[in-house]
């Protein structure tokens, strides 16, 4: 069963015809475009930003128009996957490299719908290594105030070569740390000079979409959020 497709397909019927969407990143998040893109050429009218130069590629390939950021006030709905999710609807994202952009595009959303399978519900955050994103000057010193934190620091690499992100910035993965409080570490990291943000996104996400290994689906949601007015 392919529960990432599963819940990803679940969370566009909630799209409704005249919202502004914000499009996720990952392999999860693509499987809610491709259906988003049948939809709308099945005649859904739907305009939509998107969380990373990937994502906006496969967008506008299907037909779905991508609007600039300069005429969006707030964001309906945005979809988006996770690493990992726990009991309180708390999110680790970023294993993509995207979460500044997500982080962005979720905090101008009225609702923020996660679409994972059931592997990424956890207890506890952390498990997956914890991204962080920082610029790349003396990038060595804020991993050293990462390390003071005890939060084991690896700079990504990719073929060699630190991973850049699309804001042209590096990720520190921080592995092995139980969050236990997501909110604290959240406030810890950015605080540090050379973060720019975290990979936690704490009291964001409105419905978590859960595909199951049987083919059945659990939507869970914070009734104490209620639909954001960001403007
Ligand atoms: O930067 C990437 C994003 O945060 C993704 O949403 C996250 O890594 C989940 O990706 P996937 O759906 O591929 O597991």
């Amino acid at each position: 069963m392919n529960t990432k497709k599963l819940a990803a397909e679940r969370a566009v019927e909630a799209i409704e015809e005249g919202m502004t969407v914000g499009l996720g990143t990952g392999s999860t998040a693509y499987f809610a475009i491709e259906r988003l893109g049948q939809r709308v050429k099945e005649g859904l009218n739907v305009r939509a930003v998107a969380t990373s130069k990937r994502s906006e590629e496969q967008a506008l390939a299907l037909g779905i128009p991508i609007v600039p950021f300069a005429e969006v006030g707030q964001i309906d709905m945005t979809i988006d996957g996770a690493d990992e999710v726990d009991r309180n609807l708390q999110l680790i994202k970023g294993g993509g490299g995207a979460l500044l952009r997500e982080k962005i595009v979720a905090a101008r959303s009225a609702k923020m719908f996660v679409v994972v399978g059931e592997d990424k519900m956890v207890d506890t955050l952390g498990a997956f290594p914890l991204p962080v994103e920082i610029v790349p000057f003396a990038h060595e010193w804020t991993l050293d105030a990462l390390k003071a934190l005890q939060l084991n620091p690896g700079l990504r690499m990719e073929d060699g070569e630190p991973y850049v992100t699309d804001n042209g910035n590096y990720i520190a993965d921080c592995r092995g740390v139980s969050i236990d409080d997501p909110a604290s570490l959240h406030a810890e990291l950015n605080a540090i000079p050379g973060v720019v943000e975290n990979g936690l996104f704490v009291e964001m996400a409105h419905t978590v979409v859960v595909g199951r290994e049987d083919g059945s689906l659990d939507l869970f949601t914070r009734s104490s959020l209620p639909p954001k007015s960001v403007l």
